[in-house]
């Protein structure tokens, strides 16, 4: 392999090359007593000259050697980079699905799954902030406690599907009577609490006089039967200090006395 030279040589350095060349080659001048001297200077200069394009290439590899390397890194660091863009979009997009699935999960535990209403755990954490907000605001709330008549009746002539759709319908029509700010859930079994703020016992009664109508002209069918309801009322409003499982107790005592005088009314506390 011809050595590659990395030190081009100017036109002059080539002239003077070749006259040197042509005063050596010369056998006129053999016996000039310059020759020698003359020659071994060429030699040494051509010498010097490998030195220094050893050198130059040396210095070349390295710094391709190092431009590859720095290539290398940037590549990589270009791959690294977009690998944390994708983890954050992944972390990202998990993180909202987290949220939605802790929401999804805080509703699930305040609803009854067969109504869709709010449960026990729902009336219970709104009573709460209800008789709070009461107090310090000094405002009132009526309570009502409200049970389906002889429900174990519907379950034990028509069956248990019939019961559910009754319940259902139940919850629809007493929804149907309310604000959107009163609050409604499903106490436990056939057991409904409608908490109304901002409301004094005369207009509760009104309303839950309402409700009981409507649910009283209710036509439930299921499987092939039509299933008639009544319900039964104890209304109490709250009083000043009174922990929310006061004022529900009084409230049910209420209730007992609507079922005991004969079901489908309205009895207040
Ligand atoms: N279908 C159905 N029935 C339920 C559900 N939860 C409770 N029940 C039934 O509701 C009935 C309640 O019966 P009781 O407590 O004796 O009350 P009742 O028959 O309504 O009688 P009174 O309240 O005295 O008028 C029971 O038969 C329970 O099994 C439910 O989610 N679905």
């Amino acid at each position: 392999m011809v050595a590659e030279h990395t030190i081009p040589r100017t036109r002059e350095e080539v002239e003077l090359h070749e006259r040197v060349r042509t005063l050596l080659d010369d056998s006129s001048q053999r016996d000039n007593p310059m020759r020698e001297v003359l020659a071994e200077l060429l030699e040494r200069s051509e010498q010097q000259r490998g030195r220094l394009e050893k050198l130059v290439r040396i210095s070349d590899g390295y710094h391709n050697v190092s431009r590859t390397q720095n290539m290398d890194l940037i590549r990589e660091y270009d791959r690294q980079i977009m690998r944390l863009e994708k983890l954050a979009r992944i972390s990202d997009r998990y993180q909202s699905q987290l949220i939605a699935l802790n929401e999804e999960l805080k509703t699930l535990t305040l609803r009854d799954p067969l109504t869709g209403v709010g449960n026990r755990r729902f009336m219970t954490d709104r009573l709460r902030e209800e008789s709070e907000r009461a107090s310090r605001r000094g405002v009132t709330f009526s309570l009502a406690i409200l049970d389906i008549d002889h429900f174990k009746n519907v379950n034990d002539h028509f069956g248990h599907d019939v019961g559910d759709a009754v319940l259902c319908r139940v919850v629809d029509t007493v929804r149907s009577c309310l604000r959107d700010y009163d609050v409604f859930a499903r106490w436990g079994g056939e057991e409904f609490i409608i908490a109304l703020p901002d409301t004094a016992l005369d207009v509760a009664a009104a309303v839950c006089e309402r409700v009981r109508r409507e649910i009283e002209a209710l036509n439930v069918s299921c499987d092939a039967v039509t299933v008639s309801v009544t319900a039964s009322f104890g209304l109490t409003e709250h009083i000043a200090a009174e922990s929310p499982s006061e004022t529900i107790n009084r409230a049910d005592v209420a209730l007992r006395r609507a079922k005991d005088a004969g079901r489908n009314r309205i009895f207040p506390a």
